[in-house]
This record gives structure tokens, sequence and C-alpha cells, in this order.
């Protein structure tokens, strides 16, 4: 009996092989390996300083590493411009904000690499660019001037342009920092979704560490440069790593869709009993709900 032949594996995503990076002399990557496959969500974590935005941006191409970042299976140095734009959409933690500019307009150039050279944007950049604004809540905004946002909206139309640009792996850093618990579960609800009906990839970093386990496949903890832990959120939200390279206390609870990691106070010093204070309530004092008044 002939044994069947092996059938090739398609190429992750995203493949780091001895990634290093330095920055102004500093290493800042000491050598990170790391594959994500098609459709998976991983979330990077760490202490601040760790490397994370760093690793984003080689994997982005915004750092050079030609030879150490493979894109579903192409070294990234061998993708022209255009080309890695389809590829890869990227939601930077500050995006320079052109001055002036509406949202529209912002929004629409994640559909730059559609547009031939000297070329204006077809009926369906715009239709793409609708339907996305329209998903993330920023409907009655496509005129307003970007700088005249709120944090969290501006936030919102950061990710609407990485989304406008079609590409199918999404990096995000930090993507939720600036919203509302409503905006954040909408936004990453969304973008799960996405990952469900278009097949997207999910390479991320979060410091919301309950959060991130609750949408992560895959969790690499990330310090000083390097890997020290790669796992399901469960493997890596632990307390001992936590206290490890976080230097936090913590408690890790089971929760409905992952670990919930509950900062503890290390020690809170033994206080009197509070004294009673004038016109302390015992339970919240609540301003009636206007849009139930007839
Ligand atoms: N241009 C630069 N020159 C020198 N050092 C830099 C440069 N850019 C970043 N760094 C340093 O690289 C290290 C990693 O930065 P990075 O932004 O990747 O960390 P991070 O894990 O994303 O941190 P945070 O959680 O605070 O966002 C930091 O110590 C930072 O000061």
């Amino acid at each position: 009996m002939s044994t069947p032949a092996p059938t090739s594996l398609p190429a992750p995503a995203v493949d780091l092989r001895d990634l290093r990076i330095s920055l102004d002399g500093a290493p800042i990557l000491t050598g990170v390996d790391l594959t994500v496959a098609t459709g998976e969500w991983v979330t990077v974590i760490g202490p601040n300083g760790a490397g994370k935005s760093t690793l984003l941006r080689a994997v982005g191409g915004l750092l050079p590493a030609p030879d150490a970042v493979r894109l579903f299976g192409t070294p990234i140095g061998e993708l022209r411009r255009r080309e890695r734009a389809r590829v890869v959409a990227t939601v930077a933690q500050s995006p320079v904000v052109p001055s002036g500019m509406a949202v529209l307009d912002y929004v629409l150039l994640g559909r730059t690499p559609y547009i031939p050279p000297l070329g204006r944007e077809s009926a369906d950049d715009l239709a793409t660019v609708h339907e996305v604004l329209d998903r993330l809540d920023l409907a009655g905004f496509h005129a307003r001037e970007l700088a005249t946002l709120s944090g969290g909206e501006r936030q919102r139309v950061f990710l609407a342009r990485a989304l406008a640009q079609g590409a199918t792996l999404l990096l995000l850093d930090e993507p939720t920092s600036a919203l509302d618990i409503g905006h954040q579960q909408e936004v990453l609800e969304l973008v799960d979704q996405l990952r469900r009906t278009h097949g997207l990839t999910v390479l991320a970093t979060m410091h919301d560490l309950s959060i991130a386990g609750e949408y992560a496949d895959r969790m690499v903890l990330l310090a000083d440069g390097r890997i020290v832990a790669t796992g399901t959120p469960e493997q890596v939200l632990t307390e001992d790593l936590l206290a490890r390279h976080y230097r936090a206390h913590v408690r890790v609870i089971p929760g409905p869709h992952g670990p919930l990691v509950l900062p503890t106070r290390p020690n809170r010093p033994n206080r009197p009993n509070r004294p009673n204070r004038p016109n302390r309530a015992d339970h919240a004092v609540v301003a009636p709900d206007k849009s139930r008044e007839t």
C-alpha cells in the first residue's frame, strides 16, 4: 500500500526567525522566534519597554528586518510597499494625525494600495469606507476634523482606516487603550467577527490582561526583548509569571472566556474603622433616567 504524499501546509501568516532589532545602537529585540498561523489571534503582552511595539513595527515593515520577517511565506524585504499594504495593516499606538484632515478622507487613505497612481478612489473604495465607518459607530463623523475627536473616537477612526485597507493580517498596538469598556468590547468583537468571516489574522499588544486573554488564541509574554513564555491564555496568565515579569501582585481567577487578572494591593496597612462621614448614603445616589420620562 502506497503512503499518501505529504500535503504541504500553508505558510504561516507571520514567521519570525531570530528577529533582532537595535534602535540608536541599543538592542531592543534580541532574537525573537514566533509563528502566527493564518486566522489565529495572538496577543503579545509584557511590561513597559519590553519591545512589544517594536515587534509589531518590524512585522509591519516599519523597521528593517528583511530576512527575519516572513509574511504568508514571503520575506518582507521582497514585498513592495503597495503589496505589503494589501497584506498587512497596522493600528499604531499614536499614529501621526495629518492636520486639518476630515475623518472620511483619513479613512480613505486606507484604500491607497487599491487606487492607481494619479487616479481617484472608485465607488467601491467609498462604499468600503462607509461600511467600515458604520460598523465602528462613526457614521455621524464623516466631515469632522480628526483633531476635534475625543481620544476614543480617534482610536476607532484609526482602526477604521486599517480595516478599510482590506489586509488579511491586522497588527493592533494597544487598540483599545483609549476606549470605554462598551466600545472596547464593540471593537474587539468586530475584529473577532471579521476574523471569522474574512479569515483575518490578528497580532495584537494589550495591557489589559483579562481582555487580552478573552480574545487571544495564544499569548506571548515578552520581557527585555525576548519571549519568556508562550501558550494559551491559561498557560501564560499565571500569578507566578506575572509576578516575575511585571513585578505585580495579582490574583488570577477563572472567568467565562479566559483567566481574569485582578491587581491586588501588596500590603494594605491596617486602617482603623473609617469614621462615619456626614451625608454618607448606604447606597449609590442614582440620577433619574430621563429617557424613561414621558
Ligand atoms: N528610537 C529609539 N531609540 C532608542 N530606544 C528606543 C527607540 N524607540 C524605542 N526605544 C526603546 O525600546 C524599548 C522598547 O520600546 P517599545 O515601544 O517596543 O516597548 P513596549 O513593550 O511597546 O512598551 P509600552 O508597553 O510602554 O508601550 C524601550 O525601552 C524604548 O525606550
